[in-house]
């Protein structure tokens, strides 16, 4: 399989402390990959590091066949695209912050691109003149997915994008995530709190504990890991939310 993102000995520190050590491996082109382990495992720095928002101290990181430090920075954030948590939005229309990014620059958004975007994510295109605070935090969630999706990223990084959402919106998001996947052949990095939200969306899996990645390869490993520690992990016993 073609790697989209391929790290080679990977280490990050922090005024001296190892964040992420010896980090090896691949997000595969196409595919989607979720992220799990518990708090401060190293997640989301690692996810930072994949869109230039971190640079690594040594190791290498290949996007495509190019470094990552061999990137133009405007063109590697068109490249990889990222979702948070909280989906900042600035005040004003849904469709201005649809725009931002090409007015960042310098471009407009055409407002039939900007109807598709919201058709990618579920929403009418009623919701354009909306303003961004009348928004539900799901609904938000999804115009913050389909602003990620303007510059037509080949790479999604998500960073539980579902964890302030109820059960609905939560599944919603899944499937649009899927279908995004599916249907521009993007590449998805997905961190998730949400053991059972890896199973099903994803088809492999890093499981990071303490700056490491302690297992990885096809999301079923999370119903019968090898590894001793991830076992106790999807059991719930390192005071973390459980598989079952
Ligand atoms: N700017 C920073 N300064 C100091 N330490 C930091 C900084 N950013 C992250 N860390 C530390 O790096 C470690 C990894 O943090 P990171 O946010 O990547 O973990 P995570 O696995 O995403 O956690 P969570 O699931 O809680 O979001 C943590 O111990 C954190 O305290």
């Amino acid at each position: 399989m073609k790697p989209a993102i391929q790290f080679n000995s990977v280490n990050y520190s922090i005024d001296g402390h190892p964040i992420l050590r010896n980090i090896s491996g691949a997000f595969y082109d196409g595919e989607i990959t979720t992220l799990v382990g518990p708090s401060g495992a190293g997640k989301t720095t690692l996810l930072k590091l994949c869109n230039g928002l971190l640079s690594p101290k040594d190791g290498d990181i290949t996007i495509g066949n190019l470094n990552i430090n061999d990137y133009d920075p405007v063109e590697l954030r068109r490249t990889v695209g990222m979702a948070l948590q909280s989906a900042p939005m600035i005040d004003g229309s849904v469709h201005k912050n649809l725009a931002l990014p090409l007015e960042l620059q310098g471009k407009r958004l055409p407002d039939i691109q900007a109807r598709d975007l919201l058709n990618d994510v579920g929403l009418s295109e009623d919701f354009l003149q909306r303003t961004s605070k009348e928004l539900s935090g799901g609904q938000r969630q999804k115009v913050s997915i389909a602003r990620t999706l303007v510059n037509r990223p080949q790479i999604l990084l998500l960073d539980e994008i579902t964890s302030s959402l109820d059960q609905v919106s939560q599944k919603e998001i899944e499937e649009l995530i899927v279908k995004i996947n599916r249907k521009y052949g993007v590449t998805i990095v997905w961190i998730t709190h949400n053991l059972k939200q890896a199973l099903n969306v994803g088809a492999y899996t890093w499981v990071m504990m303490a700056g490491e990645i302690v297992e990885t390869g096809e999301s079923e490993l999370l119903e019968s890991p090898s590894n001793e520690r991830v076992r106790q992990f999807v059991k719930g016993e390192l005071g973390w939310g459980s598989l079952h």
